[in-house]
């Protein structure tokens, strides 16, 4: 293993320092060490020396080994194990670590993938039947001396630990889980072969063939069957419907592991991680693939959550077992991730951790940790997190990464199902800095800032960023902070529990949605989550966008050439119609769409007056204004109750959403949703699904009309992947890639969701400011997209700057359209799917031109943000046909 010390600690060059932005990574999952951490770190340790020894080529590459403390690996992955079992599992684990360190050394097992194979028969035949179980059985767990002669001290020594560990594991499993076992090592030894190989021959995989060779060479089979073994619990007669479960939950790990080894990995010259992957196959830069990387962490993090919680919520959530080892597995995984950032393996001999999971990661320095600022002006490339973070699920499953992007099911974020499982503290840690704390300019007497949020709120908040990061503005005599600064966002947005949903948008949005999923606060919104998540599951989409198609059909029918109509009023009423569609399948609910159609952009225009008004009496004043949009509720609360009745009536599943909600049970109590916890569900759906996709709608079609430059390289795209003129299928959506930069172009300068909300429920620190608790605490994506620091000549529109390579830069929180952390919108994903298809559709037949006179209204915006009135000409289109070589010819 001689070169594994060489790689590791590498002449210190002139050459220029390479260093990477780590995004802080959301850490959902819970982790914890168990009680006895510290005797099984010691105990274990003693074991490999005892049994392994003979494995290092010295005292001092044992010594090695040990310091990066693999020993704390079982403890923290099975923290709830009892103590025999988690002893089983850190030894287990040092001796695969044993080997997989063997492997990465070219002067040890990875010398020759020939010779490796050899010797990893030999450790399969160890374990199995015909080796260790049968021999174990027989009490004969060492090598003879005569077996001895026939192999190396090495292989005797992988032989008899084997054996020992198979002594000591196997009583514990069923026949079925032995059987697994044996096929898990084989597993992993096969993907230590095949990577030996790569290595060796010098072959960048592509992503998929790479995480497949990870998943066996990370030993994942073994993992789960691991953490079987630690929850005491046989889980192989449910495997096919864990199968998406565990799928989330190993890439999750996979990536975390190439993200945080890929000091050690590179040094080593390791092919076979996805980091690699990136870079020499896709050609990325290294901070684009580390920020690409980071979003897939999230995705597969916020899947697994919400494919386990549907799990839990359906009949698998009765049996006591799947229950326990669906715990565990969260555990597994939370406690893999801060191995991670504990292990000096990573970071270098003799590094300590100082609690940093994120922040600037000097690739060449022999020693290292997380540091608050680069410490080269030459770093590669200048940037800092997640680009596009918000942007659209990243993971291209099945496919290169660096194939189209795809508006495809992103995952939604769940909440966590029980206070055991509740998610750990996001470890948000903003670098010690100087923050700049300012109290907003042009504040009046009274009123404070609000006459500004109330005439100009969008140039008011726009000019923020330039005054501090973080900005205290005064409405009347309540104060609120403004986190421009996107650190700060993300800390605002990932310590949900801190910054709980609360402030004056929301506290005026419960007069629309009650305490529904948006407006919850912490506790209630776990649950809610739960519930509705099914709703959002990335396999109901293929059947919500041919619903979709249905409606935009329905729409264009009625176009007719050079009749203008209001383009924000047409494509309000069409997402409404969406939305009620997957909400309602019936005709009572057909009958209160247009109903709802008509009475929701009044409402919302009043709540946003409510929200900013300095002081809560003119709401309460009897005046013609208060007594309409007191009525206008009243009206929506009679038409959605009478579905609901409907609904209750039928009692039949009807696959809809009000079916879920009203079929919906309380896992204790039994009890089922009331009428009104219903009806503030469907209000949430509504207004959240209708307003944001509708504004969006409203905007992208302005901006088309105002670039026609753009708008012709959208219609380029569209002929080439719709040449027939057709609405776009599901499998369509992820070819469509201009017009998705088109739509998160639109997104950055009219976030429809411009400002946001939140409410401090302890004392705590933001930008080194002291809150108290109660305090409003609000983000802007209006304000947070139209950064100079973060989107060059952020005026202009620019969909180019979505390219993988342009958008590097872009810190994760300055482009948060969707929001980030568990309050991250439900409905991204159907959302994004919605205006790529409508935009698609429309676009493939329609070319959209202002009426005279007309334009956007955005003095008074409402609670979301959009157009107002916008009459647009309909003028049909003429497509281009690609034929084979690119021949132009016309067709109508
Ligand atoms: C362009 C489309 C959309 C945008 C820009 C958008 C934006 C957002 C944002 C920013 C939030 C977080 C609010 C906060 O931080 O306080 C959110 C939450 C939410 N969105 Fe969306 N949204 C979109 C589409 C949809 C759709 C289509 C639906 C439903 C069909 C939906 C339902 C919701 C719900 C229920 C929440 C609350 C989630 C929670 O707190 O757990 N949204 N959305």
């Amino acid at each position: 293993m001689s070169q594994i010390f060489e790689a590791i600690s590498p002449e210190l060059s002139t050459a220029p320092v390479r260093e990477v932005f780590y995004p802080e990574l959301p850490r959902l999952l819970p982790y914890a060490y168990h009680p006895r951490a510290a005797q099984i770190e010691i105990a274990s340790n003693g074991w490999i020396r005892r049994q392994l020894g003979a494995c290092f080529a010295s005292e001092a590459e044992l010594l090695f080994f040990l310091r990066q403390r693999n020993g704390i690996y079982g403890p923290l992955t099975v923290p709830e194990a009892d103590a025999q079992r988690a002893l089983d599992i850190a030894d287990w684990y040092q001796y695969v670590t044993v080997i997989d360190s063997s492997v990465s050394d070219r002067s040890g097992l990875g010398a020759d993938d020939g010779a490796a194979r050899r010797v990893f028969a030999d450790i399969v035949a160890d374990f199995t039947a015909d080796g260790g179980a049968a021999e174990a059985a027989a009490g004969r767990v060492t090598d003879t001396a005569a077996d001895a002669g026939a192999r190396s001290a090495t292989e005797a020594a992988y032989g008899n630990a084997a054996k020992d560990l198979w002594r000591r594991i196997s009583p514990g499993l069923s026949p079925a889980q032995k059987r697994r076992f044996g096929a898990s090592l084989a597993a992993f030894l096969r993907g230590c072969a095949s990577e030996i190989r790569a290595k060796l021959t010098d072959d960048v995989p592509d992503f998929e063939t790479c995480i497949q060779v990870r998943l066996d060479s990370f030993g994942c089979d073994f993992i789960e069957l691991m953490t079987e073994y630690g929850a005491a619990v046989d889980m192989s007669d449910v495997l096919p419907e864990l199968a998406e479960v565990h799928d989330h939950c190993r890439r999750q790990m996979i990536i975390i592991n190439d993200l945080l080894s890929w000091r050690k990995e590179q040094a080593q010259d390791d092919k076979m991680t996805v980091v690699r992957v990136l870079t020499e196959r896709e050609g990325r830069g290294i901070q684009d693939a580390v920020n690409r990387l980071c979003e897939l962490v999230e995705h597969h993090e916020r899947t697994y959550i919400a494919l386990r919680d549907e799990l839990l919520a359906g009949p698998l959530g009765e049996r006591p077992d799947v229950v326990a080892y669906l715990r565990a597995l969260d555990h597994m995984m939370g406690g893999s991730q801060e191995f991670e950032y504990l292990t000096p393996r990573y970071y270098g001999d003799g590094s300590v951790w100082d609690g940093s999971t994120s922040g600037w990661l000097d690739l060449d320095a022999p020693v290292v940790r997380f540091r608050s600022q680069p410490s080269s002006a030459a770093r590669e490339p200048a940037g800092g997190p997640a680009a596009g973070a918000a942007a659209r699920c990243p993971v291209d499953h099945g496919r290169a990464l660096g194939s189209a992007p795809a508006p495809a099911p992103a995952a939604a974020p769940a909440a966590d199902r029980s206070p055991a499982t509740a998610p750990a503290a996001p470890r948000t840690r903003p670098a010690p800095r100087t923050w700049r704390v300012a109290v907003a300019n042009g504040a009046v007497p009274v009123l404070g800032h609000a006459l500004h949020l109330w005439r100009r709120p969008l140039e008011f908040l726009a000019g923020l960023p330039g005054q501090g990061d973080l900005v205290e503005i005064r409405l009347g005599p309540k104060k609120a902070y403004l986190a421009c600064h996107p650190d700060l966002v993300m800390q605002v947005l990932l310590e949900a529990r801190t910054f709980d949903k609360g402030g004056p948008l929301f506290e005026k949005a419960r007069l629309l949605v009650g305490n529904g999923l948006v407006s919850s606060e912490w506790e209630d919104h776990r649950t809610q989550r739960r519930m509705l998540q099914p709703a959002f599951h990335p396999s109901r989409m293929p059947g919500y966008v041919s619903l979709m198609r249905e409606e935009v059909e329905g729409v264009l029918a009625d176009w007719q050439e050079g009749r203008a109509f209001d383009v924000s009023d047409a494509m309000h009423a069409l997402t409404l119609r969406i939305t009620a569609r997957t909400m309602f399948s019936t005709s009572v609910g057909e009958r209160a769409i247009p109903e709802v159609a008509y009475c929701m952009p009044l409402i919302m225009r009043g709540v946003y007056q409510r929200m900013v008004a300095p002081t809560g009496w003119q709401e309460r004043m009897p005046t013609p204004g208060n007594r309409r949009f007191d009525a206008l509720r009243a009206r929506m609360h009679a038409v959605i109750g009478e579905t609901i009745e409907d609904q209750r009536r039928a009692g039949t599943d009807r696959g809809d959403l009000l079916s879920i909600l009203v079929n919906a049970r309380d896992e204790d109590t039994g009890a089922g949703l009331t009428d009104a916890e219903i009806y503030d569900q469907v209000m949430t759906l509504l207004i959240g699904g209708t307003e944001t996709t509708g504004n969006t709608m409203a905007w992208v079609f302005h901006v088309l009309a105002e670039h026609p430059e753009i708008e012709r390289r959208l219609h380029a795209e569209l002929d080439e992947v719709l040449p027939d003129g057709r609405a776009p299928e599901f499998a369509d959506l992820p070819r469509l890639d201009y017009t998705w930069r088109v739509l998160n172009e639109t997104l950055r300068m009219y976030p429809p969701a411009w400002l946001l909300t939140r409410t401090t429920t302890k004392r705590t620190e933001l930008a080194g400011k002291v809150l108290e608790p109660g305090t409003i605490v609000m983000y802007s994506p209006y304000a947070l997209g139209r950064q100079a620091a973060h989107f060059e000549n952020p005026e202009r529109f620019d969909p180019d700057r979505w390219l993988p390579d342009r958008s590097a830069g872009v810190p994760r929180g300055a482009m948060v359209p969707f929001s980030a952390g568990n309050r991250k919108c439900i409905g991204d994903a159907f959302g994004q799917a919605e205006t790529t298809l409508t935009l698609a559709t429309i676009a493939t037949r329609w070319q959209l031109r202002p009426a005279p006179g007309a334009k956007p209204n955005v003095a008074v915006p409402k609670a979301s943000l959009g157009t107002g009135p916008l009459d647009m000409i309909p003028t049909p289109r003429r497509r281009r046909v690609r034929t084979g070589s690119p021949t132009p010819s016309e067709i109508s």
